[in-house]
């Protein structure tokens, strides 16, 4: 692999500082000589592999993960080279500690353990110096990313007022092989309503209620307007917002910029990868499923339009039909007619009451039809999990579905793994080894009545993302289509080890992440080519080469000093 050169005008502190460019002890003779680094770093010059063993080395001597979480982070505010270096070759121990389930406990502590800032805080009272802190910050960058976060519903864990968009940053470096440089994470602190981030006289977030209504509208307006202003081409990741919010952005600006709702559309399609992979092993189409979505907020959402729209496209059946494939249950039951207060966007998959009037006059006072109720009569074929509701796929629950489905598809999504609604571990033992298993977070093989391992796939939506993103940004596509979201979809689902395994995972090892997010990247540029949404002019086939060409991989660089050069 050649060397990248790059010309530098930072020079000794500077230089040793900024971690785009630092090396440490790993800058050459020639190099501390032009950059005035003799004498700021010890004589021995190190090569990446020695740097990444001590650094290894240092990170085991960290006893908690919590702690290598911190660790890693400072890393990466000294040498991202080292940092990405470091994750590539421990990636499978590594994502868990800097990625769900650690980053949850990082982030909800993230005012307490804060050492230094990064990327940008457009924080609701400075509204009036917006653009001038974000010409500011990104000022001489040329950027292809912004991963943008309000921070209401980070993972299961709520509303943290700010956190979660570097994580996710992070990951489109490590997995999706985009240039940490060209990446910017983007916190948009409208306040918190968690009380004891409020009450927490170290809370570094604005400590004031969130911002609703039109406040917050032309707030977010307003930054999505200086991205497309300043970087047209760039895509505008949302990660993590409330689910009042989150379909709602996507919708204003998905058919004017190349945005991304992670949760919604990297979940859905993660999710309709792994229910491909599913119904290759049960020999049935997408369409023959009848379907519970278990928490109908973003993820739910995303993943019930995702498997709907798949279905209309791949199985040739009318929205109206697929509509009638699923069952959402929230948090007071089964959503149907006489529910109150149903979220505009989940009204096509209301279920009629009429169905159900036999249910509910044995049901709770309340009258909420529960997911038990629902399970009995439906019998489900595939029950996915995204509530946050730890432990909500009740034994009884999971018996009630294997009773009358040879082969149940249960998929508990939620993160991090304390708030998962089954564990594969027990949803394995109570189906007798029925289950087609996938989770959120990663967890150990389940054991089969045989006595052999039942790899748990890990349905996260980093498996996807980071290539969805990639082919999109390297085709300079002016809109993420459903239809290329689809296309990475059927892609990672062709990678599913149970196609050629009907007892393997029915995801791709997470440790295969990179290559399987190129994978996908190049299905979603060749489909913007075909489609017409791509901005460059390269034929199909040249797409897999190009996309090599752009890959970022941590390796140092060639510097030469010059005052012109970059900083
Ligand atoms: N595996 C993956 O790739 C992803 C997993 N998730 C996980 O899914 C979960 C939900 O995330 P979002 O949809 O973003 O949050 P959200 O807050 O938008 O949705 C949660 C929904 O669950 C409902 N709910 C809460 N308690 C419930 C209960 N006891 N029974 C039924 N429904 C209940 C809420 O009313 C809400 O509609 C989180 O744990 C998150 O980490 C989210 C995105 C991706
Ligand atoms: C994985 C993810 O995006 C979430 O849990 O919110
Ligand atoms: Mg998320």
């Amino acid at each position: 692999m050649s060397q990248p050169q790059f010309r530098v005008a930072l020079r000794g502190e500077a230089i040793l500082t900024h971690p785009r460019f630092n090396k440490g002890t790993a800058f050459t003779t020639a190099e501390r000589q032009a950059f005035g680094l003799t004498g700021k770093l010890p004589y021995r010059i190190n090569s990446l592999d020695e740097q990444c063993q001590r650094a290894y080395d240092q990170l085991q001597s960290q006893t908690t993960d919590i702690g290598k979480n911190s660790f890693l982070q400072s890393m990466k505010d000294q040498n991202w080279v080292l940092f990405y270096s470091l994750l590539t070759r421990h990636l499978r121990e590594l994502i868990p500690i800097i990625y769900t389930p650690t980053e949850a406990e990082a982030i909800a502590n993230y005012s307490h353990l804060f050492r230094r800032s990064e990327g940008l805080y457009l924080t609701f009272p400075n509204r009036d110096s917006m653009e001038e802190d974000f010409l500011e910050a990104t000022k001489g960058n040329s950027i292809d990313l912004f991963v943008s976060s309000d921070a209401e519903a980070i993972l299961g864990i709520g509303d943290q007022g700010v956190g979660i968009s570097a994580a996710k940053s992070v990951i489109y470096t490590l997995i999706g092989g985009i240039d940490p440089s060209k990446a910017f994470a983007v916190t948009l602190d409208v306040g918190t309503n968690n009380e004891s981030l409020l009450n927490d006289p170290l809370y570094v977030g604005w400590p004031h209620e969130r911002i609703r209504g039109k406040e917050y509208d032309d707030f977010v307006d307003k930054f999505v307007q200086l991205v497309r202003k300043h970087f047209p081409h760039s895509l505008l990741h949302f990660e993590d917002y409330g689910v009042t919010n989150a379909q709602r952005l996507l919708q204003r600006y998905r058919d004017t910029h190349a945005v991304f709702n992670d949760d919604i559309q990297g979940t859905g399609a993660v999710t309709l990868s792994t229910l491909m992979a599913a119904i290759g092993v049960t020999k049935s189409k997408l369409c023959d499923q009848r379907i519970i979505i278990y928490g109908a907020g973003s993820a739910g959402l995303g993943i019930t339009k995702q498997l709907r729209d798949a279905m209309v496209s791949l199985d040739k059946i009318s929205v109206e039909e697929a509509n009638q494939k699923f069952w959402l249950v929230d948090k007071h039951g089964l959503i149907r007619e006489s529910l109150p207060d149903v979220r505009e966007d989940l009204k096509e998959y209301v279920r009629k009451d009429s169905e159900w009037e036999e249910i509910q006059a044995q049901g709770d006072s309340n009258g909420e039809i529960k997911l038990l109720e629902v399970v009995k009569k439906v019998k489900p074929t595939v029950m996915i999990g995204t509530s946050t509701h730890a432990g909500g796929f009740t034994r009884e629950i999971i018996e009630a579905m294997a009773a009358k489905c040879d082969r149940p598809i249960i998929f508990p999504l939620s993160n991090p793994s304390k708030l998962v609604e089954v564990d594969p571990k027990d949803a394995n033992d109570w189906t007798k080894g029925k289950a087609l298993l996938a989770t959120g977070s990663p967890f150990p093989p389940a054991k089969m009545p045989d006595g052999k391992d039942y790899i748990i796939a890990e349905c996260n939506n980093a498996l996807i993302y980071p290539g969805l993103g990639f082919g999109a940004m390297i085709s300079h596509s002016r809109i993420m289509t459903d239809t290329m979201i689809i296309a990475g979809a059927r892609r990672l689902a062709s990678l599913s080890p149970a196609l050629t395994n009907p007892d393997d995972a029915l995801l791709p090892d997470f440790g295969d992440a990179p290559s399987i997010n190129f994978e996908v990247a190049v299905a979603v540029a060749e489909q913007a080519i075909e489609e017409g949404s791509a901005g460059v002019d390269w034929m199909k086939e040249e797409v897999r080469e190009k996309a090599k060409e752009k890959l970022w991989r941590p390796i140092y660089g060639e510097y030469v000093f010059d005052e012109d050069g970059e900083k």
